[in-house]
């Protein structure tokens, strides 16, 4: 495995944006905080690696950069929150991460394996709910995560009884029977998350997996997840929902335009406030009802 300083798949031309942002690789959007971006430049993780490790990562849609040369690492073991406005390059940034997007710029490592270099090898150590999700909709519930199960070279037995285990813990046992295009949306989330958990992975990404999801469910999932990270696992997982990432996570990053405006322990980037506070303080974007005074009604 070589460590380039960037990889260049499909590089733009000498006159774009991005090239200096995703080359340096560095940390020039991170405000103070330690040990999770920039200083180990764009270089490959230490074997004792991250979870996650992203540097330099970059991708432009046209004219509209929507990540723009991130680090992060994301530590073995923790709960890491991704946070950000609406178009922030959240979603764009983990389906770098997972393999989903080629990055334009930027390498991506899973516990020290190259996503990009080493596909198949990263992505047997991952799990992934992916944002908009496309599933296979005309099987039922039980055998999407079995055909999951299957695909990931599992034995049909031990398939079976994990599919059990996942379709109970997720209160979705009474509907393994029933086509996924007939699931609600929440359902279809869980069974997606059902899907990404069956081969036991040691990173978990999940973009906005409560979206939609009953708070019953979501607090059954936020125990499965809790236990997963307590026995060793990491969960990466994108939100709109502060005050739950704030109670949820012990790592946070908060993404806006592309860059990394702050990451670190929960309590470091929150610093003493609320993290919705602190988020608002870093994002900004608030008091902007101005021009609405035709929507008063009296
Ligand atoms: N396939 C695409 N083609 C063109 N532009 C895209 C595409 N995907 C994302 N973008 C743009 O890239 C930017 C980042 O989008 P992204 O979906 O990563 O944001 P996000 O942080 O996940 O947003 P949200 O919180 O609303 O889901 C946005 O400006 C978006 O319009």
């Amino acid at each position: 495995m070589t460590s380039p300083d960037f990889v260049q798949p499909a590089g733009p031309g000498p006159q774009d944006p991005l090239p200096d942002a995703a080359r340096r690789g560095d940390a020039r959007t991170a405000v103070g905080l330690t040990g999770t971006i920039g200083g180990a430049g764009p270089h490959r993780p230490q074997p004792a690696a991250p979870a996650l490790a992203l540097r330099g990562l970059a991708k432009r849609f046209g004219g509209k950069i929507a990540v723009n040369g991130i680090n992060l690492d994301v530590p073995a073991g923790s709960f890491y929150g991704l946070v950000g406005p609406n178009g922030a390059g959240k979603t764009t940034t983990l389906s770098m991460a997972t393999g989903m997007l080629r990055p334009d710029y930027g390498q991506v490592w899973v516990h020290g394996t190259d996503v990009w270099a080493q596909p198949l090898a990263a992505k047997q150590l991952m799990g992934v709910l992916p944002d908009g999700v496309r599933l296979f909709d005309r099987l039922t519930g039980e055998q999407l995560v079995t055909y999951a199960g299957l695909l990931r070279g599992m034995d049909r037995a031990t398939v079976a009884s994990r599919v059990a285990d996942l379709l109970r813990a997720l209160d979705l046992a009474g509907d393994a029977g029933t086509l996924v295009v007939d699931y609600s949306a929440g359902m279809t989330k869980k069974i997606a998350l059902a899907s990404a958990l069956i081969h036991a992975p040691r990173l978990l990404v999940l973009d906005e997996p409560f979206e939609a999801v009953d708070p019953v469910s979501a607090a059954n999932i936020r125990d499965i997840l809790h236990d997963y990270v307590a026995s060793g696992g990491t969960v990466i997982v994108s939100s709109h929902v502060m005050d739950l990432v704030q109670r949820m996570c012990d790592h946070v990053a908060v993404i806006a335009q592309g860059n990394v405006l702050a990451a670190g322990t929960v309590d470091e980037v929150r610093d003493g406030a609320s993290l919705e506070d602190r988020f608002v303080q870093l994002v900004g974007g608030r008091g902007r009802s101005e021009g609405l005074s035709w929507l008063r009604t009296s």
